[in-house]
């Protein structure tokens, strides 16, 4: 159908007061304008005009506005996916007496995780708990040592997101230090870089300073995620660790890694980035 026939059909359907003014102009597009600005016009003056809503009820027959949402404005709808429980709600399910087990599976309300996913958070979790409010006692402790690789979208950052979530849930996310090789990578995690969280740093002026902060940050912490760890090498691990047993004050002949922290989770995969 060309377009000026198009025209005078819209035009036809115009309730008959607006026809006039719409037939003076000769362009589809203007008409458009105009029929669309008085109908907005209309709906901004339902209430004081009743002959206007008469006239509207009629031309809103043949249209796709819904009337039930009240005078044509889109209202913001919560679809699936926004309907997270709160916190309270999920802290009331979760009761006194957790374990790993109940704790993983109220979290999985909201975090989809595969059976190979929860077993690791499992025992991630367990010994979170194990270790809670326990100093540091080397000839106790028992690092978990892990480290969780496979190939890009496999799920790990999946379970860095839970065991983040169940932290939270126990109102001891602050005890997690999230971090990674580069500020895009920190970022994807909500974390720091490696750099700034053990404060390696080639400023030597800045070094007293960084120690004090680097030591209150890795105060009270039970879970280190090191992710992206193709991107470090040997040297840079190496350098981490030092820095990390500075700030916990551990013992320098400590066969601990990283300050003695109850767990120690290195993810990634070496198919992906080498070193910076
Ligand atoms: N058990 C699961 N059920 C449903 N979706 C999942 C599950 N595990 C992960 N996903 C989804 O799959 C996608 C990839 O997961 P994720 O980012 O954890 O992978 P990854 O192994 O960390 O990838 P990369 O190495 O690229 O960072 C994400 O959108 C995540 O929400």
């Amino acid at each position: 159908m060309s377009a000026p026939e198009k025209h005078s059909i819209f035009v036809n359907y115009l309730p008959e007061r607006w026809k006039a003014s719409v037939q003076e102009t000769s362009s589809p597009r203007a008409t458009h304008c105009i029929y669309w600005q008085r109908r907005l016009k209309c709906l901004a003056s339902t209430k004081e005009d009743p002959s206007t809503a008469e006239e509207l009820d009629i031309t809103f027959q043949q249209d796709d506005f819904d009337q039930d949402i009240g005078h044509g404005i889109l209202q913001p709808m919560l679809v699936n996916s926004d309907v997270v429980q709160p916190l309270q709600e999920r802290r009331f399910q979760l009761g006194e007496n957790h374990t790993a087990t109940s704790l993983a599976s109220v979290v999985a309300q909201d975090i989809p995780l595969n059976n190979k996913q929860q077993s690791v958070m499992k025992k991630i979790l367990a010994e979170a708990l194990a270790w809670a409010n326990h100093p540091y006692d080397a000839s106790r402790r028992n690092q978990l040592l892990l480290c969780i690789t496979g190939e890009g979208g496999t799920g790990k950052s999946q379970i860095l997101k839970a065991i983040v979530a169940a932290m939270h849930l126990l109102g001891r996310r602050d005890e997690i230090m999230l971090m990674a090789p580069t500020g895009a990578a920190a970022d994807m995690i909500g974390g720091n870089t490696y750099h700034t969280s053990l404060g390696i740093s080639i400023n030597r002026l800045q070094k007293g300073a960084t120690a004090s902060r680097i030591t209150r940050l890795w105060a009270h912490k039970t879970i280190v995620f090191i992710d992206e760890m193709s991107m470090l090498d040997l040297t840079m691990l190496s350098v981490g660790n030092h820095h990390c047993m500075i700030a916990r004050s551990l013992n320098r002949s400590s066969p601990d890694l990283f300050g003695g922290l109850a767990v120690v989770i290195l993810i990634g995969d070496f198919f992906q980035f080498p070193p910076v």
